[in-house]
């Protein structure tokens, strides 16, 4: 194929015509446009230019094969990039309206974990922004899982000596330097760009856990390998371990090809994510995407939102409709052969009542993660303390057969204790390292560590322990989170007597 001009691919910059050069290839996306699950306006502000930069913030190249026959046009003539039309870039002010150079501060000078929200705020691009901070509806969930840990208070005990404190924790057999870890986040290319691999490098070097996400940005043996690079790096001396998060698709092949690969890359357990039949509704993103197609000239596609439909897509950047990226179909019947397939542990992530951490149990889980995914999918639902709470009043008998892990709001090393004196194993933490990695890289995440471990060990002497298996319930004051804790309506228990 003859070499295309670049002023030629210029000019194919509207719906009607939308042309983009990716790795130096042209390619005509216009029958595209309407089945991209990002959106037609992303692409279409593309439209005439090279797009191989915005394109890797979310892709992995191999995505080009899902597109329709002969769009593959041939390559474009080097010497003549220069004639490409050059995108408005309407993302790069940051989501704060402040000049964000002035605004970053020393890393050192970030005290708190909630102190990476600012700065992030300040750096990232505006839609990146949305979609970290972003939650479901009114975002009621997500308070809900900031106010919670307040609700519960400690009970210290003094004069202990306390001089020497331990906050080690195994997790699923894997010793952890704390009795947290790194919740599993989708498209972190869009956040860093270096995206999960940078996490993980801040990981390892600190010995914290993290849970791969099956949407990252980077392929599952990128990440690996970036994990297998830096325990190199350390002389293989960090305790850190990756364990991967599956969003079951529609297609079970495409699923089982995922889990071969996740099991081949050596990831020590399986957390299979429950709580996105579909996705939740995103009202930030939906309201990010409606400007973004308005602007290019588009009333954008909203029969694209219906939920609940044959096929869904995992919340990656703002979350579309997509064909088969999530099953809406799994039942517990799926766990038999998920479990065929994967001989390591099973958590299930997303668990939000009593009933569900039983059955749990009952289908011989290694874990639950007590979760509403950072308040994202369901309206109004429960917060983890209080679905630990549920579960410890009506199936006290899943506690310590089952490894209890919780997420949603954590953003105090000391809060992680009220969860283990309630008998969890550990908590995930995600949007703080979330923030921490768009602020500062790699340093943003050894430094949101060192914050929330020092924390915990500051509490953990302030409470009168010295070792995380000396926490008990009488340590905490759950009263207040009790007093409103869901209980059976009374005809209910009339008719159980
Ligand atoms: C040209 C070929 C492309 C193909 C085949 C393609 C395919 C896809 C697919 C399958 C998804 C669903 C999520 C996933 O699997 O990651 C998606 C989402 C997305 N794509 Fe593309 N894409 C293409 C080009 C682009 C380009 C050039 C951009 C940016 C300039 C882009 C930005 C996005 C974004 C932001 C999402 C997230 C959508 C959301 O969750 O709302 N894509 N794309
Ligand atoms: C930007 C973002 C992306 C996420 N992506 C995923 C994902 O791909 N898979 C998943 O199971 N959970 C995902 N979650 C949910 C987290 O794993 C976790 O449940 C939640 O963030 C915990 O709440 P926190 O952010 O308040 O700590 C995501 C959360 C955020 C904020």
């Amino acid at each position: 194929m003859a070499p295309i001009d670049g002023a030629e691919v210029s000019k194919h910059n509207t719906k009607k015509s939308c042309w983009i050069v990716l790795e130096s290839k042209v390619y005509d996306i216009t029958s595209f446009l309407g089945q991209h699950p990002g959106g037609a306006a992303i692409l279409l502000k593309q439209a005439g230019s090279d797009a191989t930069t915005e394109f890797k913030k979310y892709h992995q190249l191999e995505y080009v094969n899902d597109l329709p026959a002969r769009s593959d046009l041939g390559p474009v003539d080097p010497n003549t990039l220069a004639q490409l039309r050059v995108p408005k870039d309407t993302e790069a002010k940051p989501a704060s309206e402040t000049d964000s150079d002035n605004k970053i501060p020393h890393v050192s000078m970030v005290i708190s974990a909630p102190d990476f929200e600012t700065v992030a705020k300040a750096v990232l691009p505006h839609k990146a922004w949305i979609y970290a901070s972003s939650s479901a509806n009114t975002g009621l969930s997500l308070r809900t899982n900031l106010d919670s840990w307040p609700r519960i208070q400690l009970r210290p005990r003094v004069l202990r000596d306390v001089a020497d404190v331990d906050t080690r924790r195994t997790i699923l057999g894997h010793s952890s330097q704390y009795p947290f870890y790194l919740s599993p986040m989708g498209t972190l290319g869009v956040i860093h760009p270096e995206a999960e691999p940078e996490m993980v490098r801040g990981a390892v070097r600190k010995g914290a856990h993290m849970v791969v996400s099956t949407a990252s940005t980077k392929s599952t043996e990128q990440i690996m390998q970036s994990y297998l690079d830096e325990q190199k790096r350390l002389g293989n001396a960090s305790p850190s371990k990756l364990f991967f998060q599956f969003y079951m698709p529609v297609d079970k092949k495409k699923g089982l090809a995922l889990l071969g690969i996740a099991k081949r890359a050596g990831y020590k357990g399986l957390w299979i994510t429950v709580d996105t039949p579909v996705l939740g509704k995103r009202s930030a993103d939906r309201l990010q995407q409606a400007e973004e197609a308005l602007a290019v000239g588009m009333e954008d596609s909203t029969a694209e939102w219906e939920a609940g439909g044959e096929n869904a897509f995992a919340p990656a950047m703002g979350g579309r409709v997509a064909t088969g990226q999530l099953s809406p179909h799994t039942t517990w019947e799926d766990l038999a052969w998920l479990r065929k397939e994967w001989n390591g542990p099973i958590v299930l992530k997303g668990i939000q009542s009593a009933e569900d951490a039983k059955l749990a149990m009952e289908y011989e889980c290694q874990g639950i993660l007590l979760s509403n995914h950072g308040g994202r999918q369901q309206h109004s639902a429960p917060s983890a303390l209080m679905t630990l709470l549920e579960i410890r009043t009506y199936y006290p008998e899943v506690m310590g057969k089952l490894e209890i892990f919780l997420d949603g709001g954590l953003r105090d090393g000391a809060d992680v204790l009220k969860a283990l004196c309630l008998g969890a194993t550990a908590v995930g933490v995600g949007r703080p390292y979330l923030y921490a990695l768009a602020a500062y890289g790699v340093q943003g995440i050894e430094r949101c560590t060192d914050i929330l471990s020092e924390e915990l060990a500051i509490g953990m002497r302030l409470l009168g322990v010295t070792s995380l298996d000396q926490l008990r319930p009488e340590m905490v004051n759950a009263t207040s989170l009790l007093n409103e804790m869901w209980r059976p309506e009374p005809s209910t228990i009339r008719s159980r007597l």
